[in-house]
């Protein structure tokens, strides 16, 4: 299968470039997040405060078990990539880049958003704590790493791009 899946810590752009990605090279887009949100018919911070974090991830793996969508954009969310089953599933469906943004560019971005429960119940200290006990997994998982410190939107979504043709050349 030859999908497009886009991971790394919330924050990064993973949901602003997947969209951006799917105009550019006109495949279907999916939010992980919002895909969750539409099949339980709750948000993610009501799935966290009423099934508890270890459900939702329940739902991220069963989300990427049943998939069966080809030639598409799939947004991950921050989480998803900490799971070994995860992991294979991504790499051996589709191809894997891995938006690596500087952690103060992070927290600029997602500490005042209500919408992601770790972020709302943790100090800068301890985000930044994930983030770095993340990172391993992100890079080891990614076929490709983008650094996105100091580029647009714009920018990044053309990098991604050209990879993205660059490898389906080779
Ligand atoms: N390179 C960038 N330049 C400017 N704003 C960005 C960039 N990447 C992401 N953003 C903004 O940061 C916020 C979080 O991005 P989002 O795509 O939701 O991240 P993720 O899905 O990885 O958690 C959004 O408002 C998005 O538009
Ligand atoms: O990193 C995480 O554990 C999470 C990231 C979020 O997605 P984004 O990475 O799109 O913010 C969302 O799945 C949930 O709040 C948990
Ligand atoms: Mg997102």
């Amino acid at each position: 299968m030859n999908r497009i899946y886009l991971i790394g810590f919330m924050g990064c752009g993973k949901s602003a470039v997947g969209r951006r990605l799917s105009f550019l090279l006109k495949l279907p887009f999916y939010d992980m997040d919002k895909e969750i949100v539409r099949q339980v018919g709750k948000t993610i911070p009501e799935i966290f405060e009423q099934h508890g974090e270890e459900y939702f991830r329940q739902l991220e793996t069963q989300f990427l078990r049943n998939f069966k969508q080809d030639h598409c954009i799939i947004s991950t969310g921050g989480g998803v990539t900490m799971r070994k089953e995860n992991q294979k599933i991504m790499r051996n469906t589709g191809l894997v880049l891995f938006l690596d943004a500087p952690f103060r560019e992070i927290w600029r971005r997602i500490h005042r958003d209500p919408n992601r429960p770790i972020v709302r119940q943790s100090t800068r200290e301890e985000i930044e704590a994930l983030h770095k006990s993340r990172y391993k997994a992100y890079k080891q998982t990614a076929h490709i790493t983008i650094r996105t410190e100091f580029r647009t939107l714009r920018q990044i979504t053309q990098y991604a791009a050209f990879q993205v043709n660059r490898l389906k050349g080779e």
